[in-house]
C-alpha cells in the first residue's frame, strides 16, 4: 500500500513535492483544527510538523497507522515522545537544517540589545530623532557567556569570536578538546555568570536546565548584563527577570522563546529594554527549506526503504544498510518470537550473542527486533520501536556480546532468554538465498526455515517416535512440508521442528504429547 503522510504544520512547499518524487502520497494541511487532526490522524503513516501540532498521547491513540512523525526543526518538546515509543511510532527531527539561522538569530537578538535597535526604531519613525537617548555598548572585548554549546551555541561562538568577543561556554557535555578547536573557554557556570556581559542560552529544555537562570543565578550574574534566549522558553524564570531588568542589574534581554507559546501575554513585555520575537530563530527561507527537503527526505527513506535516521528514539539505518540488515531484523524477531511461544513463566534476563559478519551490523536495532519478537506473543501491542522500553519496564536485563570471529556460520545470533522456572537458548542464521533459518535450540544442532505454521516437539531419543509422530500427524490430514531433527547423544534429548500446511488442532497436539517419550510439544506461528 502507498505510505501516506499529512503535513500539519507550515512547512516548505519543497516537502511536498519531495514526498511526491519518492512515492510518498501526501496532504498539506498546515494549520489543521486539533480536533480534526484526531479525527483523520488514522489515515495516515507519517505526520509531518513543525512547532504548533502538539503530538500527544491521546492524538496518538488514534493515530492507529502512524509509523512516524517527524519534526522540521529541532526541539521535539511538542512531541510525546515516551507515548509515541510505546505506540512504536519513530519520531526523528532534522538536528542541523536550521542551527546556522537561529545562531544568526542570536547573534541579532544580541547587537539590537547593544544598540537598542528597535526602540530606536520605533522612536525615530515616530519622528523623536531622539540622538542622546540611545547610547549602546561595544561588543568588541566583551565576553560572551554561552549556556548550552552543541550545533548552535558553538556557531554562535565562531561568528563572537570572529566578532572579537571573549567566549566562555558553560556545558558539562563539551570536551576541553572541542572548546579548543571552537576556541571557547570551557567554564563552570558559577564562573560565567560572574564574567559575561552578553548572556546567550542554547540549550534544550530538560529537568536540570529548566530555570538554570533561577532568581539566585540572575543575582549572581554581573550587574549590567544582557540576556539572549533563543533555545526554549522556561530556561530562565522569566519573573525574575522581570525583576532583575526593573532594579536594573539586568540590563536587556532578548527573548525569541517564552516559557508559554504562543505569548499572547508575558513578564517581560512592556519593559524597555526588552526585545522579543515570535519564535522566529528558525524562521528564514533556507532554514525552512532545508528543515522541510531533510524531513520529507528521512520519512520517505523510512516508510519507502526502511531507513532510519535522525530518530530520537531508535538507532538509525541508513539507505544502504536496511537491505543487508533487514534479513537480520527477520531473523532476529523470529528468534525472539520462537523463544517468547515457548516462555510461560516471567523473563528476568535476555542474552543475545552476534557472532561473525552480523557483529558489524546495527545490533542495537537486531536486539529491539529479538525483544519485539520474544514478547510479542507475551503482550501483543510491542513492535522494534517499543521493545526495549517495554523490556525495561517489566524489569527485564538485556545483555548483548559481540564476537567478531566466525564459527561454523557466516553470521550466527544466539538469543538466550532466562526465566524465573529455566534458561532456553535458540541460535540462527541468514544464508545467501537471504532467508533466516534455525541452526540449534538449547544447543542442539538443527537446520530449519521459519514457516508459518510448526510444531516444535522435544522427545527422548528412542527408536519409532519419528514412525508415530509423522503418521499422527498423515492420520489427522495434517500435511508435513518440511521436517528438521536434532539430538544432543545418541539415546539422548531430541528435537523435531516441522512445518505443517494449515494449523495442526489441538487434538493432535494432545495426541503426539501422548507419545512415548514425548516431553514437550507446541505449535507455533511465525
Ligand atoms: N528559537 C528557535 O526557533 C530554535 C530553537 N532551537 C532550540 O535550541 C536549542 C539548542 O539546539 P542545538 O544546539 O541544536 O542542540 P544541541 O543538542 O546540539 O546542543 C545542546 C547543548 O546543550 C548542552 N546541555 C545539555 N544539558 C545542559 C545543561 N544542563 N547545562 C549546560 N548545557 C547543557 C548539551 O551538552 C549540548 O551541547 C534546542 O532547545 C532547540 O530546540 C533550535 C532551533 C530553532
Ligand atoms: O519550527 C520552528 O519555527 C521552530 C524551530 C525550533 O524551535 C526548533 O527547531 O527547535
Amino acid at each position: 500500500m502507498t505510505p501516506r503522510v499529512l503535513i500539519s504544520d507550515q512547512l516548505s512547499d519543497a516537502a511536498v513535492a519531495i514526498f511526491k518524487e519518492r512515492g510518498v502520497e501526501v496532504d498539506f494541511r498546515p494549520g489543521i483544527d486539533k480536533d480534526e487532526l484526531a479525527a483523520i490522524i488514522g489515515d495516515y503513516d507519517g505526520l509531518a510538523i513543525r512547532s504548533a501540532t502538539k503530538v500527544t498521547a491521546k492524538l496518538l491513540e488514534n493515530a492507529t497507522r502512524l509509523k512516524v512523525v517527524g519534526r522540521a526543526g529541532i526541539g521535539v518538546d511538542n512531541v510525546d515522545i515516551p507515548a509515541a515509543t510505546a505506540r512504536g511510532v519513530i519520531v526523528m527531527n532534522t538536528p542541523f537544517g536550521n542551527s546556522i539561522t537561529t545562531a544568526e538569530h542570536a547573534i541579532a537578538m544580541m547587537f539590537a540589545l547593544a544598540r537598542e535597535i528597535p526602540a530606536a526604531d520605533a522612536s525615530t519613525q515616530a519622528g523623536k530623532w531622539e540622538k542622546n537617548r540611545f547610547m549602546g555598548v561595544e561588543i568588541t572585548g566583551k565576553t560572551l557567556g554561552i549556556i548550552g554549546c552543541g550545533n548552535i551555541g558553538s556557531i554562535v561562538a565562531d561568528r563572537a569570536v570572529g566578532l572579537k568577543m571573549r567566549v566562555v561556554a558553560f556545558d558539562p557535555f563539551l570536551s576541553p578538546e572541542r572548546a579548543l578547536d571552537i576556541g571557547v573557554e570551557k567554564v563552570e557556570l558559577d564562573e560565567l555568570l560572574a564574567r559575561a556581559d552578553f548572556i546567550t542560552l542554547h540549550t534544550p529544555m530538560t529537568a536540570q536546565t529548566k530555570n538554570i537562570l533561577s532568581a539566585e543565578n540572575l543575582a549572581r550574574t554581573k550587574k549590567g548584563v544582557r540576556i539572549v534566549n533563543c533555545a526554549r522558553g522556561g530556561l530562565v524564570d522569566e519573573a525574575a527577570l522581570r525583576e532583575a531588568l526593573l532594579s536594573g542589574h539586568v540590563a536587556g534581554a532578548a527573548f525569541d522563546v517564552f516559557s508559554v507559546e504562543p505569548a499572547k501575554e508575558n513578564p517581560l513585555f512592556g519593559l524597555p529594554n526588552v526585545v522579543c520575537t515570535p519564535h522566529l530563530g528558525a524562521a528564514t527561507n533556507e532554514a525552512q527549506e532545508n528543515v522541510a527537503l531533510q524531513v520529507a527526505e528521512q520519512m520517505s527513506d523510512y516508510l519507502v526503504r526502511g531507513a532510519i535516521s535522525n530518530a530520537i528514539n531508535f538507532p538509525s539505518i541508513t539507505a544502504e544498510e536496511a537491505p543487508r540488515l533487514k534479513p537480520f531484523i527477520a531473523l532476529a524477531e523470529r528468534l525472539g518470537s520462537f523463544a517468547g511461544q515457548l516462555t510461560e513463566s516471567g523473563i528476568k534476563e535476555v542474552r543475545i550473542t552476534y557472532e561473525g559478519a552480523v557483529s558489524g551490523l546495527k545490533i542495537k536495532a537486531l536486539t529491539a527486533a529479538a525483544i519485539a519478537g520474544l514478547l510479542r506473543p507475551l503482550l501483543q501491542d510491542v513492535n522494534v520501536v517499543s521493545a526495549p522500553i517495554v523490556a525495561k519496564e517489566r524489569g527485564i536485563a538485556i545483555e548483548e556480546t559481540t564476537r567478531e570471529a566466525e564459527g561454523d556460520f557466516e553470521s550466527l545470533v544466539t538469543l538466550t532468554v532466562v526465566t524465573e522456572r529455566q534458561e532456553r537458548s535458540v541460535s540462527g542464521t541468514v544464508f545467501h538465498d537471504g532467508k533466516p533459518r534455525i541452526v540449534a535450540i538449547k544447543g542442539i544442532k538443527v537446520d530449519a526455515e521459519f514457516g508459518p505454521s510448526m510444531i516444535y516437539v522435544t522427545n527422548e531419543d528412542k527408536p519409532g517416535f519419528i514412525g508415530r509422530f509423522a503418521s499422527l500427524l498423515g492420520d489427522a490430514g495434517v500435511n508435513i512440508a518440511t521436517f528438521a531433527l536434532g539430538r544432543d547423544a545418541q539415546g539422548g534429548s531430541a528435537i523435531a521442528l516441522v512445518e505443517v500446511d494449515g494449523e495442526a488442532p489441538a487434538a493432535v497436539i494432545d495426541r503426539i504429547q501422548g507419545i512415548a517419550g514425548v516431553k514437550q510439544v507446541k505449535p507455533l506461528r511465525f
